[in-house]
């Protein structure tokens, strides 16, 4: 398996208080790599430090490395617009814009300099056909984002976030808010995403990391327990605390 991203000694502080301990991951390219664990015990962080999203937080410090494709992203020369547009991130609730399905996937490549109309429509159609969005939108186009459905929006959410052509998807909860039938459809489109992308997701739901990841990592309490590929975390947990968890034992 050829490595994405690595994670070498990471820890992170929102000011006294640290949020990571020593993390270290390899995380293969092409591949879905889930982050399961309690609440609190800092998956979404981790999932952050990965396009620098932290840097937004005031009082954060890190130390430690990461690397996508070798390339030190905290050195101080990284472009972090770029390093985003490469690895581009999906949230817990869909966040659509306020403005029609075409501008939310356009506005991306728009930022990015693509101005060609015929360009723009061959990314919408593109971005929201990988999306499995594109037959039941596709003569809505203009019509505001804000009209979809929950589970709707979310794809298209993540529509965009394909639309600026990334090789990392970092997706926080993305089906938490939504109902079974949304949630499936995002989960079968993960299984498509691979093939492109390399995928991270953070969730709650065990079953949902059992169904589609490849690589799953139980975090407690800022560390990493265990990181091992999902069937054998699911069915031979090394450590007695990923055991207890995954049984529903604790947290
Ligand atoms: N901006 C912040 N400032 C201070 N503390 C923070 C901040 N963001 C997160 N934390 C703390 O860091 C710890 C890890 O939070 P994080 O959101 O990464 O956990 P999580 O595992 O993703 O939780 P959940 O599953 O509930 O989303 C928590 O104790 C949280 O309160």
């Amino acid at each position: 398996m050829e490595t994405k991203i690595s994670i070498q000694d990471l820890n992170l502080f929102y000011g006294d208080f640290q949020a990571l301990k020593g993390i270290g991951m390899e995380i293969p390219k092409n591949k879905v790599t889930a982050f399961i664990g309690p609440s609190g015990c800092g998956k979404s962080t981790c999932l952050k430090t990965i396009n620098r999203m932290n840097d937004m937080v005031e009082n954060c410090k890190i130390t430690g490395k990461v690397t996508i494709d070798g390339e030190d992203i905290y050195d101080p020369r990284t472009d972090v617009t770029l390093l985003r547009k490469r690895a581009g991130m999906v949230f817990q609730k869909p966040n659509p814009f306020p403005m029609t399905l075409y501008d939310n996937i356009a506005y991306g490549p728009r930022v990015h300099g693509i101005k060609n109309k015929q360009k723009l429509d061959e990314i919408v159609e593109q971005s929201l056909r990988s999306a499995a969005l594109w037959d039941e939108v596709k003569d809505r186009l203009k019509k505001s984002a804000l009209g979809l459905s929950g589970g709707q929006q979310q794809r298209l959410c993540i529509a965009r976030a394909l639309a600026v052509e990334p090789d990392i998807l970092l997706m926080d909860e993305p089906t938490s808010a939504l109902d079974p039938i949304s949630t499936l459809k995002i989960e079968d489109l993960m299984d498509d995403l691979r093939a492109k992308y390399t995928v991270i997701i953070v969730t709650h739901n065990m079953q949902q990391a059992a169904r589609i990841a490849d690589r799953t990592a139980f975090f407690l309490l800022g560390e990493i327990v265990e990181y091992t590929d999902t069937l054998s975390m699911f069915n031979n947990p090394k450590d007695e605390r990923t055991e207890r968890y995954i049984t529903g034992r604790f947290g």
